[in-house]
């Protein structure tokens, strides 16, 4: 048990070689820390035998001190109070919502279900309405216990690392691995939790009732770090490299290599985009030979800004097997360890560690049976996946802008200039207002369209939310982007330089174009939603 420590004893290790300090309750020998503290070590030693928790909270986040304490803390005051259980499971109050907004929403009562446990920080809007005791018809018991436990593994585990490993440009691999060992790699794929594939599951989810909101909050609380870099790195090759194989791949191949992957063990991306093929999906070059024996392809040809390949066992590859145009397109599962794959890490100027790549393929022989669907019908495995793509991208930026908007409210309540906090000046509150208004119109109308998701069934929703989930993702980047800017401003130099309190606010500065280009740029994305939902308005009966 850690030593508990009267503040006379503290008060006696006040000097240059023996510096205690008391932060938050608990006492931290800084001694030989400060001449490496980034903040100086006089400033340490003006402290020393102290309490400085004031001083402390001034200049950092909390997160400092999970990374600092194994290292630096040897007590506790005596009488601290016991540390907030905030991460800890809640009991959950569920409670079946009253008759008339179950049958308003067409759902059976005893679906919609009211999760009233307050959970967080409790900002005002910090966090989705569910978490701050509104009602919803959306979450049940199952979804309230993944938050807490996805947190918890977060905030201990993951957030105070992040920007590390940002700067890094790699986050370890134990972490990948824990995604599976955790059965959270399965749960990501749009599709029911695949329990014929992997012995992995989810400690508070019955893989029974695993469904689009679940994986949501996964998401969602990934997305918390703040980090896209981090995102990506866990999610952002296997979210969109792994479903077309469960969807269109062949029984022996996904018996073959599903296991590995669902576990955290291999690595998947997609490999889509060329140096001349973008969100024009249809032109793209790289190509794929039927050998005469009809046994094989030979793949020549270059892809860009491919997301994790670096890191990866399978590219996801769509290849020209036909002529010009989307009829000639197929999809490929090309393994690493083939001749003729080589890849090499791209500099960006945002999502760090997120493994950004150029792969090249010369003259890869790739067995038929890697063939991913219909030989010339790939673009419709490219669209099926698609929406889950960007409702990936919608779910992230949201949470984004979430996360730039709380660390705004959090600073603009402790920073003072011309003295009074920020946040008791209008034009400072008029901007998190701004920010707070869009967050929260983009996660309910991000809501509504994952339930229908769950409603409609993936050809369903195919075929009918496309142009809705461009338009969403056209809204959620742009708030995105706008929050990025209006945070920084609040945050003024600490969002300009890397690390510390504005780490957030900095890195995700960088990070937004990663979210408005690729997975369909913002103008294809907005055209696209009136385009598509045209089209599907015409079928079900528009009158114009
Ligand atoms: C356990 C005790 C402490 C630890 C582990 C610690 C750690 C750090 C770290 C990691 C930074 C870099 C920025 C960041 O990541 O937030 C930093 C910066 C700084 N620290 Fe500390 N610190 C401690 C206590 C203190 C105290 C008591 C003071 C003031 C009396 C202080 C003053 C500063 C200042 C002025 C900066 C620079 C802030 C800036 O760049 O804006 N630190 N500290």
């Amino acid at each position: 048990m850690a030593k508990v420590f009267t503040p006379e004893e503290v008060k006696a290790h006040n000097k240059s070689d023996d510096n205690f300090i008391i932060v938050h309750g608990d006492v931290y020998d800084v001694t030989e820390f400060k001449n490496e503290h980034p903040g100086g070590k006089k400033i340490l030693e003006r402290v020393a035998g102290k309490d400085a928790t004031v001083q402390f909270d001034k200049y950092h986040k909390l997160s400092v001190l999970e990374k600092y304490k194994p290292k630096l803390q040897v007590g506790s005051l005596e009488g601290k109070a016991p540390a907030p259980k905030a991460e800890e499971p809640k009991p959950v109050a569920v409670k079946a919502a009253p008759a008339p907004v179950a049958a308003a929403a067409k759902i059976s009562d005893e679906e919609a279900v009211t999760v009233h446990e307050t959970f967080g920080d409790l900002i005002p809007y910090g966090d989705p309405g569910w978490y701050q005791s509104y009602h919803s018809p959306y979450y049940k018991a199952t979804h309230a216990a993944l938050r807490v436990e996805v947190r918890e593994w977060i905030t201990k585990e993951v957030e105070p690392y992040v920007t590390e490993w940002d700067e890094a440009r790699h986050v370890p691999e134990k972490i990948y691995q824990q995604m599976g060992q955790r059965g959270y790699l399965a749960g990501l794929l749009g599709v029911k939790y695949p329990v014929e594939y992997t012995d992995r599951r989810v400690a508070s989810v019955p893989a029974e009732e695993w469904d689009h909101f679940h994986e949501l909050i996964v998401t969602d609380e990934l997305s918390r770090t703040g980090s896209g870099g981090f995102v990506w790195s866990q999610i952002g090759g296997y979210g969109i490299g792994l479903p077309p194989v469960v969807r269109f791949g062949g029984e022996a191949l996904k018996k073959r290599i599903l296991p590995g992957l669902l576990a955290g063990e291999k690595r998947i991306c997609l490999a889509i985009t060329e140096p001349d093929a973008g969100s024009d999906v249809a032109n793209l070059t790289c190509e794929a030979k039927l050998t005469e024996d009809g046994k094989h392809y030979i793949v020549n040809g270059e892809k860009k800004w491919i997301t994790n390949g670096i890191w990866s066992d399978y590219f996801t590859t769509a290849v020209r097997t036909g002529g010009p145009g989307m009829g000639g397109v197929s999809v490929l599962l090309i393994e690493k360890t083939s001749p003729g794959v080589s890849v090499r890490k791209m500099d960006c100027q945002g999502v760090w560690s997120s493994g950004t790549t150029y792969i090249t393929f010369e003259d890869v022989k790739v067995p038929v049976e890697n063939l991913i669907g219909k030989e010339n019908q790939g673009f419709k495995v490219i669209m099926t996946n698609f929406n889950h793509e960007r409702l990936g991208i919608v779910i992230q930026s949201n949470r984004f802008s979430r996360v730039l908007y709380e660390e705004s409210m959090k600073y603009a309540n402790k920073r003072k200039t011309f003295g009074k906090k920020l946040v008791e000046h209008p034009v400072i509150r008029m901007k998190l207002a701004q920010m707070a208004r869009q967050v929260e119109a983009c996660h309910n109308w991000l809501e509504n369209i994952v339930y229908q998701c769950e409603k409609m069934g993936t050809t369903e929703s195919m075929l009918r939310l496309g142009g809705a989930i461009a338009g969403l993702k056209a809204q959620s980047t742009t708030t995105f982007e706008f929050c990025a800017r209006e945070a920084a401003q609040i945050f003024g130099g600490l969002a300009y330089s890397r690390g510390g309190q504005g780490a957030k606010v900095e890195r995700l500065y960088r990070d937004v174009k990663a979210y408005m280009i690729p997975g369909g740029s913002l103008e294809i994305m907005e055209d696209l939603s009136i385009r598509q939902a045209l089209k599907v308005h015409q079928a079900i009966g528009m009158k114009l």
